[in-house]
């Protein structure tokens, strides 16, 4: 699971043997200037294969510019992109057929039917053979719950019905990455659940997912590995529960010995308090070893130790808020949970 992390300031330094994952996507000094615009800069995105990726960051921060960079939508001005091992734009005849895309502006006819305007996307396919094209599109239509309204003029769809059909379009044939843009973005409380259950069932198929939210809930509850961006700069990234639990100095330890335990730690000048989840002693003036040593040194019956985490929601306001960053995000590295 864990590969390996490290936290700044010599707060943990903990590592496996465990090889860096391929990457299914790689930036290295991107930048995407408009005008007087600064949209992207410095990017450097490791995408792990297999890995389901939140592109998270409030309004304006890049996420959408830096996925249309990832699909070879839009030239960097400065950069190199890395997508399924081919140089993007350049590569993008080889690439992509292997990739589904849900952007913004998929390129819909209004006066066509959901179910037409998946046939002419089907056609342009170049893995799907002509006799499998009908097949292909009922699946889709029906994978993403639009079955039922596939004869609709597309102009008369809701946002909710065309980002669906949008999604139907990125799941025509079978894919090594699946990138989502904003793909909850006008849908009720019932798409979003389909929207996780879809990304879910890539995920078990070994599909590597890149999906932009502004839902943090989303991202927590759907992603392996979190990027958040913020003025258009990547300010941490990295395996999820890492990220989590590197953002909170504090270390859990459950015991019988709760009061015993708070007077060997106090004694030895670390912070600590009582929670109903066990000991929480501080993490930002002493190690964890050395809070693990100062208890059984002092006979504390130690049942589990674990790191406290915190929730997704206050890190990214710790990171997009312009407080310091906690210790270690900028150091957390890509290679985090699967
Ligand atoms: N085609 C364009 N021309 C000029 N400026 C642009 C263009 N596309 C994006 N920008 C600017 O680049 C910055 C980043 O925009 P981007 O759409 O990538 O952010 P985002 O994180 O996806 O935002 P949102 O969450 O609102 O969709 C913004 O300041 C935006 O106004």
């Amino acid at each position: 699971m864990t590969t390996s992390f490290e936290v700044r300031d010599g707060v943990a330094d903990e590592s496996s043997a465990t090889p860096a994952p391929a990457l299914a996507a790689r930036t290295r000094g991107l930048r995407k200037v408009y005008r007087s615009t600064v949209a992207v800069d410095q990017v450097d995105l490791d995408v792990p294969e297999g890995a389901v990726l939140g592109m998270l960051g409030p309004n304006g921060s890049g996420k959408t510019t830096t996925i249309r960079m990832l699909l070879g939508l839009v030239r960097p001005t400065e950069g190199e992109v890395e997508l399924l091992g081919h140089a993007m734009p350049d590569g993008a005849r080889h690439a992509l057929p292997d990739v589904g895309a849900l952007v913004e502006g998929p390129g819909f006819h209004p006066f066509l039917s959901g179910r037409d305007n998946l046939h002419r996307m089907a056609a342009a396919e170049p893995r799907l053979r002509a006799s499998a094209i009908e097949q292909a599109v009922e699946d889709a239509l029906e994978r993403v719950g639009l079955s039922a309204a596939a004869h609709r003029r597309y102009r008369a769809y809701s946002l909710g019905m065309k980002q669906r059909l949008g999604l139907a379009g990125a799941l025509l044939v079978p894919r090594r990455m699946v990138v989502l843009d904003e793909p909850t973005n006008g849908l009720d409380p019932s798409g979003t659940r389909e929207i996780r259950k879809i990304i879910a069932e890539l995920h078990a198929d070994g599909v590597t997912v890149v999906v932009s939210s502004h839902l943090l809930a989303e991202v927590e509850a759907t992603c392996t590995h979190v990027a958040v961006l913020h003025d258009g700069t990547v300010v941490a990234q990295g395996g999820l529960n890492e990220l989590l639990e590197s953002g909170s100095p504090g270390l859990l330890v459950s015991t019988p010995d709760g009061d015993k335990a708070l007077d060997a730690l106090r004694e030895n000048r670390i912070p600590a308090r009582l929670t109903p989840e066990g000991v929480r002693a501080d993490l930002t003036t002493a190690l964890a070893p050395k809070v693990v040593e100062t208890l059984v040194h002092a006979g504390v019956e130690v049942h589990e130790v674990r790191r406290e985490r915190t929730d997704l929601e206050d890190l990214f306001a710790r990171l997009t808020q312009g407080e310091s960053e906690p210790d270690g995000l900028s150091s957390v590295d890509a290679g985090g949970a699967a």
